[in-house]
């Protein structure tokens, strides 16, 4: 069966739960994501210990935002644990972002829009006011012109963000929640069906998966839905 396109956060306390979290999901899904409470603790060597034997993608979140001489330096860090992805903010702006682009080479630059823990009210409080889709809009726009091949946004925008960039960037949607499942602190999400069939490449789930009694199991069994989905719609998986 070919693995589906999610990734898994490898949101853990420590090494030995993230790797065996690693080996339940690998053969369900594409990637894994290793994000800042475990790259923190550990530091780079986290990177080969969840790529394990399998040689599963590795996505690095480490969501950059400062100067473009500060994060041109940072990515250059980690070039060489040679992540698939690696996260920035967009709202570095074009210079940070190209900055990152140009130090990694061989990894894709994802521009994390708004983050989907931001409910409507929360972004006004921030200073962005209106739909949050038109911010999320304009933020692609300005990141994919600097260079950035993905995007981070919430399902709920990835429609919108598809007919704005087109089908060469790779959509990447975290706030991701099966139907019945409790939000946590996420705000704008969506289910993973919805997800694909909108037009996301890569679904971020996380505490779904990795807070389920079998995490295994509770892959395969997103997988199989999307699997549903893209028979259904020509989409993804
Ligand atoms: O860049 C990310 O991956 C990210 C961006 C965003 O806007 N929202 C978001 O939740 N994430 C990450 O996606 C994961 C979501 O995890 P769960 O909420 O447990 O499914 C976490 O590791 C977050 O750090």
């Amino acid at each position: 069966m070919t693995p589906a396109p999610i990734a898994v956060a490898l949101d853990a306390p420590d090494l030995e739960t993230a790797a065996h979290w690693a080996s339940l999901v690998t053969p369900h899904v594409t990637t894994v994501k290793v994000g800042l409470e475990l790259y923190l603790r550990y530091g780079p060597d986290v990177i080969a210990s969840v790529r394990g034997a399998s040689g599963v993608r590795v996505f690095l979140d480490l969501k950059l935002h400062d100067i473009p001489n500060t994060v041109a330096g940072a990515a250059r860090a980690v070039a060489r644990l040679k992540p698939a992805i690696l996260t920035v903010h967009a709202t570095g702006g074009p210079a940070m972002i190209r900055a990152a682009v140009e130090a990694m080479p061989n990894t894709q630059i994802a521009a994390v829009t708004l983050l989907t823990s931001l409910s409507e009210a929360d972004l006004e409080q921030v200073g962005v006011s209106g739909p949050p889709e038109d911010a999320v809009r304009r933020l692609s726009a300005l990141a994919v012109a600097a260079g950035a091949q993905a995007l981070v946004c919430s399902p709920r925008e990835v429609a919108a963000v598809r007919a704005e960039v087109g089908p060469g960037i790779t959509l990447i949607t975290p706030g991701v929640r099966p139907a019945g499942a409790a939000s946590q602190d996420q705000a704008r999400v969506a289910t993973p069906e919805q997800a694909l069939a909108d037009g996301a490449d890569l679904l971020v789930i996380g505490r779904p998966i990795t807070g389920s009694a079998d995490p295994g199991a509770t892959a395969a069994g997103i997988a199989a839905a999307l699997r549903r989905v893209s028979a259904a719609t020509g989409r993804g998986a």
